[in-house]
């Protein structure tokens, strides 16, 4: 896999707590230097995974001790589920038996998991702890580590307990994306599509064109990760809270989340991204349905999510999704709901996506009834 020399940083706007995000092949090795730049006094607790761990932390505890940083890990079971209640209690209590103060650091070692629930821990614990995010997948890196989302699941639905809570870094290191699965980097390539889906057909039509090399890596993944990180910032910078234009970002997931709870978070069935990927099939079917979009766009994005490998119905769910009825009370609990009423994130087109307030809960009903009844 080629290495390129390239760093890219990426700024979130956001006042007195805007940050960087580095992005950039081997970055790992130079996390003590970086973190001592922002916070040059701070002990760290390196949240992580059992997979991570077991592949890279010992390189990241030896820079860290290498740079002065005290450093401790907790070390979590890999995979959706962890995004659980119990897990916050056993990180919230592994932090305060470490006995951190305010000024130490929460570190966020690992994918989007990880990073959700040490961000909600580190925003919890004495009522804020300085947070860094170290994202080893490329849905965290181009994603979750980015904005300030952070939480857990509950058994009614996705991400419904959590805080917005910023980092003060983020340093995403292209190269480690090397020893991701290829099925999670597939996984999080759905959310890269999605920046090219909701506001940039140039992008769109970019990805369409580099699969390979960005599964490659050096330059080409790098750019895919800055200009995704880019797209996201920009938003972010410009609507932190999700008063608005901010559910752009959720493409897709108003289906994705509602499959992901029908599922129950299991990570063997469907991951974030795969839910994505299908929500984001469901999302343009439902506008050309609505006649907002052309159907020839529903099938330019269905071939090329199937060409990335990604998962575009719900016919590998059949034993869990079976009526339309299931997916609505998943539906309903989406944060997007206001008085009731649903919002999606509908499209006219590539690269022309725009929310959609008061969508008839009868229209996506009959949808998804055609769809799960064909
Ligand atoms: N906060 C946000 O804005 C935001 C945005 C998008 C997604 N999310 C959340 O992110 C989560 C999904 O994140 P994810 O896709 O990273 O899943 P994940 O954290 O489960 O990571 C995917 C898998 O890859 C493994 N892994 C990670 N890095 C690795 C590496 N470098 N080498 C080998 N294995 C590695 C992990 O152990 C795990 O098994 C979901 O919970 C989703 O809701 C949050
Ligand atoms: O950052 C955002 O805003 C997003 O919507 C990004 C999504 O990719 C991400 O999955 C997010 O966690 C979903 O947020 P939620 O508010 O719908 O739970
Ligand atoms: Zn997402």
């Amino acid at each position: 896999m080629p290495d390129s020399n390239l760093i890219e940083t990426v700024r979130v706007e956001l006042a007195d707590r805007s940050y960087d995000i580095l992005i950039g092949d081997n970055l790992l090795m130079q996390a003590g230097e970086k973190i001592k730049s922002v916070l040059p006094n701070a002990k760290c607790a390196i949240v992580t995974d059992e997979n991570v761990a077991a592949i890279h932390l010992e390189a990241l505890q030896e820079n860290l001790k290498a740079a002065g940083i005290e450093a401790k890990p907790i070390i979590l079971p890999a995979g959706e589920a962890t995004k659980s209640y119990t897990h916050l209690q056993t990180v919230i209590e592994a932090i305060i038996e470490m006995r951190l103060e305010r000024g130490d650091a929460v570190v966020a070692f690992g994918g989007g998991v990880i990073g959700d629930l040490a961000g909600f821990a580190a925003a919890s614990v004495r009522r804020g702890m300085n947070f860094i995010q170290i994202p080893t997948s490329l849905l965290s890196q181009v994603d979750s580590s980015v904005g300030g989302k952070t939480g857990i699941n509950s058994p009614q639905g996705k991400n419904l307990v959590g805080a917005f809570y910023q980092p003060k870094l983020v340093l995403a290191d292209t190269a480690i994306l090397n020893t991701l699965s290829a099925r999670e980097f597939r996984a999080g390539f759905a959310e890269v599509i999605k920046y090219g889906l909701i506001n940039d057909a140039d992008f769109y039509d970019w990805l369409e064109q580099n699969w390979d090399g960005i599964q490659e890596g050096g330059e080409k993944r790098i750019h895919a990760v800055a200009t995704s990180c880019r797209a996201k910032a920009a938003i972010v910078a410009r609507d932190e809270f999700e008063a608005g234009e901010r559910a752009l970002l959720n493409l897709g997931h108003t289906f994705g989340h509602a499959l992901e709870g029908i599922t129950k978070y299991q990570s063997d069935v469907l991951v974030h991204g795969e839910g994505v990927a299908i929500g984001m099939v469901l999302a343009h079917a439902f506008s050309a349905r609505m006649n907002q979009s052309s159907p020839d766009d529903t099938v330019r994005v269905t071939n090329y999510l199937k060409k990335v490998g990604l998962p575009t119905d719900m016919s590998g769910l059949r034993n869990h999704v079976k009526t339309a009825d299931q997916m609505m009370d998943f539906i309903a609990q989406d944060k997007k709901v206001s008085r009731g009423n649903l919002t999606f994130i509908l499209t006219h087109g590539i690269g022309q996506s725009y929310i959609a307030n008061d969508v008839p809960a009868a229209e996506v009903h009959a949808f998804l009834t055609e769809i799960l009844e064909s």
